[in-house]
């Protein structure tokens, strides 16, 4: 398990099913703003990995020189967008376990030898050769037990259901066809708290989920918003949702009227549909299975879609996460008009809400999720967790409401 073994105060994580990548401490941290952010990350990350000295023997996803990133959903965003390279990365994946070191070169110094990795632990040492083969931090007991009740923010549930409200007047005089509206919840972690805590209750009560931790965003995504692996992309687009049955029969016939809704497979159609567009000049090959299926949390339901193609013009995940942000999952369609309304009927900042987060590897590859089922704490111990509805015509505002009540739950539960 590698959440014991991350900083209590800063964690920085992504896993799914117990695999993934923990860092600890920053070796380097990029910040972007506005809306250039994802261009300026791009050339950014071209530079770092054009200067960095890389030993990577495994070549597996996520070894070598990696960074975290989270991006804020909007360039107007008052929260910054960021990459960080960790001092040190604690990787699993497929049974093997590595370490990979990064020390950034003080001028004029040179990359020296190496060195050996510890037995049993395969090693990469990125950006410059560490002197002496590195030791894996200890795990250590988690911090205080804490209840963190969190309360309504700046949208509370009579904002949120005028909100839309007005979003199904504006589908029905012909505005745009979908847009996805959120509300916020608020609450406060006395100083000391061990941020460990929230993650592991994540990632054990949702393994199938992102499990993430950059810069203060916490959450648990199902939605992979782009992975490029050794020449292939591929994303798993999900719009559509119904809560879960009480028992196994109940259960079922959710699942079936989730697939045989006509208005959750028009949200869905328009999520799909964006990130085919977004991808399609970056891979002429990408397939999307023809009917959604339906994906099981503990939580609730939703349609999905696998999507995958060849990668033909050797984007990186940075790039396409670019092409991508924001699909229709989180924006709406088109997208400029969503993004207005949006703007207009949404009281709060986003910040990193259903922005990209995830990792990008040296040689470009990466995993991305869309930061959803999440929260962001800030230093002072703010925490702000945000969900949304997609809104198509015919949402009714109470059952918006109540869906982001069930997506609202892997957060309320993991602090409460
Ligand atoms: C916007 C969110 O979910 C999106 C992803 C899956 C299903 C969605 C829906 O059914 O509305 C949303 O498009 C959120 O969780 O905050």
């Amino acid at each position: 398990m590698l959440v014991p073994l991350l900083d209590a105060r800063h964690p920085l994580l992504w896993i799914r099913k117990g695999q993934g990548m923990a860092g600890r401490g920053e070796a380097l941290r990029l910040e972007f703003t506005g809306s250039t952010r994802f261009r300026d990350a791009c050339e950014a990350w071209r530079q770092v990995t054009a200067a960095a000295t890389v030993v990577d023997p495994l070549g597996t996803p996520g070894t070598g020189l990696i960074a975290f990133g989270a991006f804020a959903f909007s360039g107007q965003s008052a929260l910054t967008s960021v990459l960080i390279v960790p001092e040190l990365v604690i990787g699993k994946r497929d049974g093997v376990f590595w370490l990979t070191r990064v020390r950034v070169l003080a001028e004029g110094e040179t990359v020296g030898d190496p060195g050996t990795a510890p037995s049993g632990h395969p090693e990469s040492s990125p950006t410059a050769a560490p002197s002496a083969a590195p030791a894996l931090p200890a795990a250590t007991a988690f911090g205080a037990e804490y209840r963190i009740s969190l309360l309504p923010g700046r949208a509370n549930a009579d904002t949120y259901r005028a909100a839309v409200e007005q979003a199904v007047r504006a589908i029905g005089a012909g505005d745009l066809e979908k847009v996805v509206l959120a509300r916020d919840l608020v609450g406060h972690l006395p100083g000391d708290s061990d941020l460990r805590r929230v993650i592991f209750d994540l990632a054990l009560g949702y393994p199938d989920c992102w499990t993430f931790a950059v810069d203060g965003l916490i959450g648990s995504s199902p939605e992979t918003l782009v992975r490029v692996d050794h020449g292939t992309v591929s994303a798993r687009v999900l719009a559509g949702t119904i809560s879960r049955g009480r028992d196994a029969e109940a259960d079922h016939d959710q699942a079936v009227a989730l697939a045989t809704s006509a208005k959750d497979l028009d949200e869905h159609r328009f999520a799909v549909a964006s990130v085919m567009t977004a991808l399609a000049p970056h891979s002429q090959t990408v397939i999307a299975s023809e009917i959604p299926f339906t994906l099981k949390l503990p939580n609730l339901w939703h349609l999905a879609s696998d999507v995958e193609g060849a990668l033909s013009d050797g984007s990186s995940s940075l790039d396409l996460i670019a092409a991508l942000h924001p699909t229709a999952a989180v924006a709406g369609t088109p997208t400029l008009d969503a993004l207005a309304l949006i703007e207009r009927l949404e009281p709060f900042d986003r910040g990193r809400y259903a922005g990209p987060v995830g990792w990008v590897g040296a040689d470009g590859e990466g995993e991305w999720a869309v930061a959803l089922r999440c929260a962001q704490v800030n230093e002072a111990g703010d925490i702000t967790a945000y969900a949304g509805a997609g809104i198509v015509a015919g949402s009714d505002p109470q059952h918006e409401l109540l869906e982001t009540k069930m997506k609202f739950r892997p957060m309320v539960e993991a602090f409460g």
